[in-house]
């Protein structure tokens, strides 16, 4: 066991070609690290780069220039070839997305889910029951496709199979943002207790700072693909040194709120071209 961080992103870097000519910066010198078992918060408006980012953590979307490192080790730019590399690389970093209903398996029960990616990464498939116990999902879910399930039981199901994979890192894209605040109370609960017990570190990707408040050490805020403040969670909540950050907090609905604070904040923002 080191102190060194578990996750290294350095300068991390996304073009896109944009109609006609000329590019649209997704993501520019983007740069955080994850401890061992810590969890990290990305947030920002839609169109901020937050997917772009989550999508280079995990390998979906090629970065033109930067660099992700696991425990020391950096990932390349495509999956490895060979069998073993690229099942060593998905034990490293496991996401689960916003809708579950598109990457799970519409053919397959919630265990029959579960036993083939534990066989597939050669762990013991007689470990589906206790994984689905730990997600909360009973007997009936057990043996209940997809479509049977709820949208808050689909997304426990996502999450067991993230970890079926005994991963080092779990990134979550507005794995929330489609369900009611209570069930989004419950999973976010569930997953503060996974890392807990299994010292899985998160990178939760939300553009819902109520969201990230309650359990993640560190944030990120993210604006037109740029990170424009960082640091403690509570800090950046509480005290925030960015005017973007404070423009973010104004939106968050609560007692007292104001929409025409928020929407005058914004303008304030542009204005200043900050
Ligand atoms: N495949 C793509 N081709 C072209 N442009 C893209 C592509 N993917 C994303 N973009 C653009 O990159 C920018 C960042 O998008 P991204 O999805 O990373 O933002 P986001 O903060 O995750 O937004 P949302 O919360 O709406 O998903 C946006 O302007 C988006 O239109």
């Amino acid at each position: 066991m080191t102190d060194a961080p578990l996750l290294v992103v350095d300068r991390l870097r996304k073009t896109y070609p944009l109609p006609g000519r000329g590019r649209l910066t997704a993501a520019e010198d983007v740069s955080f690290t994850v401890p061992r078992g810590g969890s990290l918060g990305i947030v920002g408006e839609s169109g901020s780069g937050k997917t772009t980012v989550a999508r280079m953590l995990v390998g979906l979307v090629r970065p033109d220039s930067g660099t992700v490192t696991v425990d020391g080790r950096p990932r390349g730019p495509r999956p490895p070839r060979r069998r073993s590399g690229r099942l060593a690389h998905a034990r490293e970093i496991q996401m689960v997305f916003q809708d579950p209903y598109v990457s799970l398996d519409p053919r397959l029960t919630s265990a029959q889910c579960l036993r083939t990616a534990l066989r597939l990464h050669g762990r013991d498939a007689n470990i589906a029951a206790g994984l689905l116990d730990r997600v909360g999902l009973g007997a009936r879910e057990a043996d209940a496709r997809p479509r049977h399930l709820s949208g808050g039981q689909r997304q426990r199901l996502a999450i067991a199979r993230a970890l079926a994979v005994d991963p080092r890192i779990l990134v979550l894209d507005e794995a929330v943002a489609a369900l009611d605040v209570s069930i989004q109370a419950q999973i976010l609960q569930l997953l503060d207790e996974i890392r807990r017990d299994t010292g899985v570190a998160l990178v939760f990707v939300s553009h819902d700072l109520a969201v990230v408040q309650h359990i993640t050490d560190d944030v990120l805020v993210m604006r037109h693909g740029r990170v424009v403040e960082q640091g403690p969670t509570h800090r950046v909540l509480t005290d925030p040194a960015h005017p973007y950050t404070r423009l973010l907090l104004a939106a968050v609905p609560g007692q007292g709120w104001d929409p025409n604070t928020a929407v005058e904040a914004r303008r304030t923002l542009a204005a200043t071209g900050d």
